[in-house]
This record gives C-alpha cells, structure tokens and sequence, in this order.
C-alpha cells in the first residue's frame, strides 16, 4: 500500500490509510466514515519565554482529533520532530486507542519542539508552565475537556509542573489535579502508572501466547520463556516492557538499539543494568560483556522471535521492511511501522501486535488516575489496615538489609502505593485481556480480516459509530 505519489507515506497518511483499509469491512455510510477519521482542530502555538538573557519563541501543538466523547486524553511530547502532522496522527491513535479498551475519552495529542536536552531543568519548567498556561486559555488542559499525560521527553515532572500551573491558575477548582495524568503520586499520581505502558505491552504479550493458534500464524511455540527480543528505544516504555518480559517471563533480550547505536548480547541483557549504564553515560556505547554496534538500525534486520519497537514512528519503512526477520512485532510506540512498510510484513508473514492495543496501557491507568483524582479518594482504602502492616514489614526489612533508614515521606509513599499497584495492575490485566478478546473475536470470525491491526481497527470504528448512532448521526 502506497500513498498516490507511491513516496513513503506521512505518519497521519499511514493511520489514514490503516483506518480505511479496516472501515472498508464495516457497513457505516462514507459521510460517518469521513467524520470518524478527520482531525477535528488543531491549535498552534508560539510562545516566547526569556532564557538566559534572551527571549527564545517556543511551538508547541494540541492536536483534538475526536470529541465524541469527552474530556479528549493524550500524550504531551517534547522532541524537536514534532509538528502538526505527527501531532495529528497520535491524537487520531489516542481516539481508537480509547475505544478499543473503552477508556471514555476522546483523542488529543499535543507537544512543543525543542530538545529537552538543550534545557536545565528550572528553564523547562518555565517553559511548561508558559506553555499550560496557552493551553488552559483555550481550555485545552482541563479535568472535563482535555487532560494531557506523558509521551516521549515528558514525564512526572513535567505533568507535575503542569497541574501545578493549572492549579495555579483554577485555585477555586476542586478537581484541578484530573487536569493531567502521570503525575507523581504525592501530587496526586497512581501507583504504577510510570510502568503502565511498558507492563501494558507485557500483558498483551501473555494475551498473544496464551493461544497457541495464535502464536503458531507467527511460526512460535510456548510461552515467553527463551523468547528472543529486539528492543528499540529503553526509555519509558521500552524499558518497563524489556524488563518485564526478560525479568518475570523469561525473554531473553539479545540486543537494545538506542539512539547512539545498539548493543547485543546472544546470551541476553540485563536490562536493569543496561538501563543504569545509559542513565550514567548518556549512551549504550561502552555497556560491559555486550558486543557494541554504532549503526544501531541494522539490527532491526536481525533475526529474533520478538521485536519491540518502543522509541519513535516510522522506524520500520519501505527500505528496511523486507530485511526484518523478527517473527513477531508488538508495536509499543505508535506507528513504528508505515502504511507501506505493514504491507510488505504481512505478506511476508509478519505478524503484528498494534500500537492501539500494544500501547494502551498507559491511557488505561490514566484512566484510573483521572478516576481517583475527581473522586478524592485512594484506591485501595479498604485494604489499608491489612496492606500497612504489610508494607512496614517490608520498608523495616529493607532498611535493615541496606543499613539504610528512610525518611517518612517515603515510607508513606511506599505504604500509599502497596495496595494500589495491586488493584491498578489487576484492573489493566483486564482491561489489556478484554480488548484481546474483541480483537481475536473479528480476526476469527471475519474471513476477509487477516490481520490483527485491521481487527483493533475494525473494533474502535464499529464502536465509535454507534456512539455517533445513539445521537442519532
Ligand atoms: N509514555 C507513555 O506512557 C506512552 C504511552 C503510549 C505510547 N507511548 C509511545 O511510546 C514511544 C516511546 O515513548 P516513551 O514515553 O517511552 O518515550 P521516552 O522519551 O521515555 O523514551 C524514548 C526512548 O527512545 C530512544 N530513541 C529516540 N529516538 C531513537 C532512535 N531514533 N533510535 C533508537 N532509540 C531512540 C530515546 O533515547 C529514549 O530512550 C512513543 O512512540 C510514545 O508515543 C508512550
């Protein structure tokens, strides 16, 4: 599948034409159609902050793509790539991404261009907050119209200063603090929401091998255990999903491509220290016991069971698609792969998780922070009693095994997030299981439907035009 001019296709071109190929199997008129798939708004901004002397203008984007249910949710990115297309297409993946796990939110996206490298931290923050502060003049940040979550180069911080500038500006809002999520849990965070995404592709992973029919259309056997993997991006996701999957489930982690090139090791990473290194050095070069490779991308054409792309879109493409040799994709980012690049997999018999269910962990414990913060009230407060002696237990014996004494503000941190993680990790096992099976539900029973992203797609278009339905559209 090309685009008209057969060039590689845009990121939005790419979900365009991902959501066409899935909308022709359903019967909804084409005006429905067109409605489902366009960008509603998209609002640009320029700011200008004064850095170091100077005023440095900033743009920045919030993408809206659907309202038909609201408040809309979606990522906030800071690289110097983003820009009005890329923006757009996310916020169109947050829309069906939302459906397909029945998360009530619409999709937006939005991000500045900068490099959050080129930034001390104090000169970001004032950034953010200039930035929140554009946003929430046009109600784009706000608890029951628009909440903004982390995506590449943002994380707890930034979605701290945020609901700070918010509160800041809505001091008589009880509910300022639903106004972004991903926070940090002693500003109104949940427990494990910063290893939502990455533990969401785990367990869309176990959904895969838990039918071996379905394993078996990617020509593997078994479960995770001595799986080989091929990692892209050891960042948020990345990581979480690369640890998991080599730590709980046995994977084996051959080889992490990073920005400044890969590492591989045959025997398997160890993915914890792998991760330290690059915190310490800035880079994968140099990690010990592993072979270093400075073109990195080469090694998305090496052979695997499992490749996970977890770092940016089109990574995949019409030049490398017909040399990848992994068996099995699970798309962590968002549109790792191009509209051409997935046509020349599936013939070749790739199978390929999507981005809109791989990923969507992170939008599904957003979800329940949202939940927990309109509700002010912690999850879990039933167990507390039980769940306290628990984790004192737990806090005195770690302190007796590193000699170290806590301060308090941790151990009520460590006590708060006990009970929690376990009910937020079991409502997203759930919620990642529920949305398999409706996926698996089409691509069994649809005869013309061959794919696993036609499927997803399929579920969150059918679902989207009935709620377009109930308002008699
Ligand atoms: N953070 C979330 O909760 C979340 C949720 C859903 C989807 N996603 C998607 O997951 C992807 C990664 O997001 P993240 O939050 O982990 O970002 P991040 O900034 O934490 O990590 C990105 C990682 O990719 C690496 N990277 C960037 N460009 C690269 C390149 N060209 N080659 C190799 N490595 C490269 C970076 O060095 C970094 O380690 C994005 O597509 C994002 O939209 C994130």
């Amino acid at each position: 599948m090309t685009n008209k001019t057969g060039r590689e296709t845009t990121f939005r071109e790419s979900v365009d034409m991902m959501f066409e190929r899935a909308a022709a199997h359903l019967d909804i008129s084409p005006g429905l159609k067109e409605k489902i798939r366009v960008c509603n708004s998209t609002y640009t901004v320029r700011f200008g902050v004064r850095l170091r002397g100077e005023i440095h203008t900033f743009v920045g984007y919030r993408a809206v793509h659907s309202e038909h249910v609201e408040p809309v949710k979606g990522g906030m990115r800071y690289a110097l790539s983003v820009n009005q297309d890329e923006v757009e297409a996310l916020a169109a993946l947050m829309t069906y991404k939302c459906a397909l796990v029945e998360a009530p939110f619409g999709g937006s996206k939005g991000g500045l261009c900068l490099n959050p490298a080129d930034w001390e931290p104090h000169e970001l923050e004032r950034i953010t907050r200039r930035f929140t502060y554009e946003l929430s003049k046009r109600d784009l940040i706000s608890p029951s119209q628009n909440v903004p979550a982390p995506d590449m180069g943002t994380g707890e911080r930034e979605m701290a200063w945020m609901a700070d500038e918010y509160k800041r500006l809505h001091s008589t809002e009880i509910d300022s603090f639903a106004c972004v999520t991903g926070k940090p849990l002693n500003k109104g965070g949940i427990a494990g929401r910063v290893e939502a995404t990455g533990r969401g592709v785990q367990y869309a992973l176990r959904c895969f091998f838990r039918y071996p029919e379905d394993a078996r259309k990617a020509g593997l056997l078994g479960d995770l255990e001595g799986k080989t993997v091929i990692v892209q991006g050891l960042g948020n996701v990345g990581y979480h999903a690369a640890k998991f999957v080599s730590e709980e489930d046995g994977a084996k982690v051959i080889a992490v491509i990073e920005r400044d090139g890969a590492v591989v090791d045959l025997d398997g990473l160890n993915i914890t220290a792998l991760k330290e290194h690059i915190t310490s050095t800035g880079g994968v070069k140099g990690f010990p016991g592993a072979e270093y490779v400075a073109d990195g991308n080469k090694l998305l054409e090496h052979e695997c069971d499992i490749m996970i792309p977890a770092a940016i879109e089109g990574s995949i493409h019409s030049g490398n698609a017909a040399n990848v040799k992994a068996k099995l994709i699970i798309e962590a980012a968002n549109g790792p792969i191009t509209a051409n690049a997935d046509a020349i997999l599936r013939r070749n018999g790739i199978v390929i998780i999507p981005d809109l269910y791989a990923n969507a962990g992170g939008v599904t414990v957003s979800y329940f922070e949202w939940v927990k913060n309109l509700s002010h009230i912690r999850f879990g407060r039933m167990q507390r009693r039980q769940e306290e002696a628990k984790a004192n237990l737990l806090v005195a014996e770690l302190e007796k095994q590193t000699g170290t004494t806590f301060s308090d503000s941790f151990k009520a941190q460590f006590i708060q997030g006990a009970s929690e993680l376990d009910l937020v990790r079991s409502g997203l096992d759930d919620t990642m299981r529920g949305a398999y099976e409706s996926i698996r539900e089409v691509w069994e029973t649809h005869a013309a439907i061959t794919d696993m992203r036609t499927a997803a797609y399929y579920v969150s278009i059918n679902s989207i035009a009935a709620s377009y339905s109930s308002l008699g559209l």
